[in-house]
């Protein structure tokens, strides 16, 4: 199958309600290719439906959301979730690497293989092969998820919170796996968080949502705007604008 090619992504004026409750509201946002965005937003903003609406799990009640020129209207293998829920998303009874397979299993044996052990050596994961979810820690699990997203060769990665239950060292241990792995695929990546020091190290665009009902775009910030280097004024400034937009620095 050839690769779709699309350049462009876009949430074109995108609402979402369940019922008679509206949780976002005209969203329209557009990113290139190969970003790496980081939404931030109040619990109950609308993180996780936005997502969901990208994954084809929801459809909006009204406006698009495209790549290139196809609507997104059903799931599809060109973009793979990552859930925080690790023990949800891994089978106790395969292997790390039968975990990584499972979804690929159609192709033939030799694709297949290849493919796991190209994936499970890009999350660092190649000396575990053959060990069972029981056995494997909190980060090494969500390695496990994301080889398996990734062996599915999808133009884009959906990861909601994923690294929110782990510890602080392995979370930034796997912060910075995921940018070099960013780096070397140059997949899309839609990145749900709370965390707005994650945002800043990983992000090549920031979107912040509106407290709800009926969600808005608060700030959306471009690629050449956010500052690199955490020793910098400017990246002081950029933290604190988002700690604002988010309402956090009031409750102290
Ligand atoms: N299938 C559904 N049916 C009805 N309401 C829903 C459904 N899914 C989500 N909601 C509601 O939509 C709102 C937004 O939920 P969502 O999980 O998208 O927010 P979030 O910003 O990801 O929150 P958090 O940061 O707490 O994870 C919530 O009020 C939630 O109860």
């Amino acid at each position: 199958m050839l690769a779709k090619l699309w350049t462009n992504f876009g949430i074109s004026n995108v609402s979402k309600s369940f019922g008679n409750y509206p949780i976002l509201d005209r969203i329209d946002l557009e990113f290139n290719r190969g970003s790496f965005i980081c939404v931030l937003g109040p619990s109950g903003s609308g993180k996780s439906t936005l997502l969901d609406l990208i994954a084809g799990f929801e459809r909006p009640t009204s406006g698009a959301i495209r790549l290139g020129l196809e609507e997104i209207r059903s799931a599809g293998p060109d973009r793979v979730v990552v859930f925080q829920d690790v023990s949800n998303a891994l089978f106790p009874w395969l292997t790390v690497r039968e975990n990584v397979e499972f979804g690929i299993s159609r192709l033939p044996r030799a694709e297949r293989q290849q493919r796991v052990a190209r994936v499970l050596e890009m999350v660092n994961l190649a000396n575990h092969t053959n060990k069972f979810p029981s056995e494997l820690s909190g980060g090494m699990k969500q390695r496990v998820q994301i080889a398996r997203g990734l062996a599915m060769e999808p133009d884009m990665l959906l990861m909601d919170e994923p690294f929110g239950a782990l510890d602080a060292i392995t979370r930034k241990k796997l912060q910075t796996d995921l940018k070099s792995l960013w780096e070397e695929t140059g997949k899309t990546i839609f990145f749900v968080t709370h965390d707005i020091e994650e945002a800043l190290l990983l992000a090549t665009e920031i979107v912040v949502l509106s407290t709800g009902p009926g969600a808005r775009v608060k700030e959306w910030i471009r690629r050449d705007q956010i500052p690199q280097d955490p020793a910098t004024v400017e990246y002081v400034a950029m933290k604190t604008r988002l700690e604002r937009a988010l309402d956090i620095d009031e409750d102290h």
